[in-house]
């Protein structure tokens, strides 16, 4: 687990904080995504936590270890950190970079070689195929994976992530959001990642942590977060659309007792949200599911508006 208590970081010759006063917990296997205005407080956040900014006072625990008595650089070995940039070493290959943390750690060649193929195909790129290309030699997409990769590959408990897709074009970054959670559930991580991208969040996120002016404003679940903001500046910030990527939360599964609707099924893994969509391309109130039954627009009303 990751706990901020008191958190606060002061620039010299700045009045004011960039970060507050924060306290925070994200509990062992979970995963809590940092949202806010620009300037707000999310990436000093964050870099404070593996220790790449130090805070000017309160407390870090990592772990159940007091993360600011420990030395940075080997702190540094059990945190997972990937971004935007991916900041791969240009001249080594894939391999090469993904066993950079390995190779720290002192691992023995052996145990490298198996771990580096072990996590390229974790994150879906063919070992066979990747492992001796340069980095230019990579679409964007795959470069990001490779972060990813190089992150998990001495099996941190903890991982940070800065905008870890924002390089990625939209259609493919769904795709990779929703792998990498998978991944990031799977081997239960313990994750904070920030984004600026509020659907980004609540996909990400098991719980959301909202900053203004390097405040903690709320902090809540998602699907709690987009049905109840916390105050006018957060439900300005999620967006007019809120209730609408509430739905996204929700995956479009049968209820009892609901016949079904004519027309072509929705395909299997779609979302309340997906549902809207296309009983809005039908102009029909209801859309049958693939294993029988309907999403019928009263099921979407419910959940839209939670009492
Ligand atoms: N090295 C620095 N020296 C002085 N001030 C800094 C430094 N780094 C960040 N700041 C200030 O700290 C505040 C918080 O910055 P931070 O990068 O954490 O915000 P952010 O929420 O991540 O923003 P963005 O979404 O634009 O990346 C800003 O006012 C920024 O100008």
């Amino acid at each position: 687990m990751i706990q901020l208590e008191g958190l606060t970081r002061r620039w010299p010759g700045t009045t004011g904080a960039a970060v507050s006063d924060l306290d925070l917990h994200v509990p062992e296997g979970t995963s809590c995504a940092l949202i806010g205005p620009s300037g707000s407080g999310k990436t000093t956040t964050l870099r404070m936590v593996n220790r790449l900014i130090e805070p000017s006072s309160g407390r870090l625990r990592i772990a159940g270890e007091d993360a600011l008595r420990q030395d940075p650089v080997r702190l540094r070995r059990g945190i997972g950190y990937v971004i935007q940039e991916v900041g791969l070493f240009p001249h080594r290959s894939i391999a090469e970079n993904v066993a950079t943390v390995p190779r720290l750690l002192g691992w023995p060649a052996a145990r490298i070689a198996a771990r580096v193929e072990e996590v390229l195909a974790l994150v879906g790129l063919d070992p066979a195929r990747f492992a001796a290309r340069r980095p230019h030699q990579l679409s964007g997409g795959e470069r990001q994976r490779v972060g990813v990769a190089r992150a998990l590959a001495g099996d941190p408990p903890v991982l940070l992530m800065d905008e870890p897709f924002g390089a990625v074009d939209p259609v493919r970054r769904r795709q990779l959001q929703e792998e990498v959670l998978r991944l990031l559930k799977q081997l239960r991580k313990t994750v904070l990642v920030v984004t600026h991208d509020v659907e980004e969040a609540v996909r990400l996120g098991d719980a959301v942590a909202v900053l203004r002016d390097g405040r903690l404003v709320q902090h809540a679940p998602a699907a709690e977060l987009l049905a109840k903001p916390a105050d006018g500046f957060v439900a300005e910030f999620l967006g007019s659309d809120r209730a609408l990527t509430r739905l996204s939360l929700f995956p479009a599964r049968v209820v009892r007792g609901e016949a079904a609707a004519p027309g072509a099924p929705l395909p299997a893994g779609s979302t309340l949200r997906d549902a809207l969509a296309e009983m809005l391309a039908r102009g029909t109130r209801a859309v049958p599911l693939a294993e029988g039954g309907s999403v019928t627009l009263e099921r979407l009303l419910d959940h839209a508006a939670p009492g």
